[in-house]
């Protein structure tokens, strides 16, 4: 059953279109990321889903319920990340979930959460004492404790180092793993595409394309790139006509770039010439798409220009 069902989603700011007809499904259980840049609209469609802001058309149900309709409904069955800002910092960790806990009517234990987040060792510590990635996994553990069915992650990973990133990934993880699914916004295409089981790319408040990292991919940059070095005596003749290269390019240090849609058949082929002695081979790589590549495909940019 799907999650979430949102149907030519618009909002409006005066003359600004923030949304513009957004159609897009979450399955239960899966990890869901809206993927953009900066004011593409990723903020605004969460924060309608979340029913924070109200449509100005569209159709969206979360959980099998309409948010404009029942928006309390809604409510009780989704966890939202707040900001750290509406923590308060004189409270330890434990009494913030508690806190948190006390707004629900069927909370998780406080306990259990905290162990889920890794966050059993500060339980005592002050929230102003802890690091950025603490109060991030803090921030979750105030979304979870209220044992939701959906949850909201609004850039949960900005802002943090590749190491508590990482960490935090495994947390997402493991909450999918127990049955829950989770939305959340990023603009780091990386992210997407290592933690992500589906996700949807936007940009200037459209829809541009949705499904898991892979089909995308395949979809728009279905072609990979296996780098080679030769050694100096060889031509590059003997690879230019192997079944499946589709064209063959210069790469960096003198590498021959052999361009296919069909990787492993092309490996084959170069494995059995090597192996003939026909060839005699320095080194290999094989480059896949990116997402990175599939937003430069549909936008004409890269993201992080
Ligand atoms: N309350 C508001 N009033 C007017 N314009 C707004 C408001 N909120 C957002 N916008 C504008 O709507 C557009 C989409 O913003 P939104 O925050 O949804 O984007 P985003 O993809 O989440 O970006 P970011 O990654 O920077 O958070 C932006 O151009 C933004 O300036």
């Amino acid at each position: 059953m799907a999650a979430i069902v949102v149907e030519g989603l618009v909002k409006r700011y005066q003359d600004l279109v923030a949304v513009d007809g957004a159609s897009f499904m979450v399955e239960e259980g899966e990890i869901f990321a809206l993927l953009g840049p900066n004011g593409a609209g990723k903020t605004t469609t969460l924060e309608i889903l979340e029913g924070l802001r109200t449509a100005d058309a569209g159709r969206v149900e979360v959980a099998g319920v309409d948010v404009r309709r029942h928006p309390r409904q809604v409510k009780a069955r989704i966890g939202v990340q707040l900001q750290d800002a509406g923590f308060f910092n004189l409270l330890t960790v434990q009494e913030t979930v508690g806190l948190f806990a006390s707004f629900h009517p069927h909370p998780r234990p406080v306990e259990s959460v905290l162990e889920e987040l890794s966050l059993q060792e500060k339980r005592r510590a002050l929230v102003r004492d802890l690091s950025g990635g603490q109060r991030q996994r803090l921030s979750i553990a105030c979304a979870l404790v209220g044992d939701p069915q959906i949850l909201f992650l609004d850039e949960p990973t900005t802002g943090l180092d590749p190491q508590a990133r990482r960490a935090l990934w495994e947390v997402i993880r493991e909450i999918r793993n127990r049955g829950r699914t989770v939305v959340l916004t990023t603009h780091y295409m990386e992210e997407a595409e290592a933690l992500c089981d589906r996700v949807a790319i936007m940009d200037h408040g459209r829809l541009l394309a949705a499904g898991t990292p892979d089909e995308l991919i395949g979809r728009f940059v279905p072609e990979d790139r296996i780098h080679i070095a030769l050694e100096p005596r060889a031509g590059s003749a003997a690879v230019e006509s192997l079944p499946g290269v589709s064209r063959v390019e210069k790469g960096e240090n003198g590498t021959v770039v052999l361009v296919t849609r069909q990787a492993s058949l092309v490996l084959q082929h170069l494995v059995s010439i090597a192996s003939d002695g026909q060839l005699d081979l320095g080194s290999l790589r094989v480059d896949r798409g990116t997402l990175e590549d599939v937003f430069l495909q549909l936008t004409g940019r890269r993201l992080r220009d």
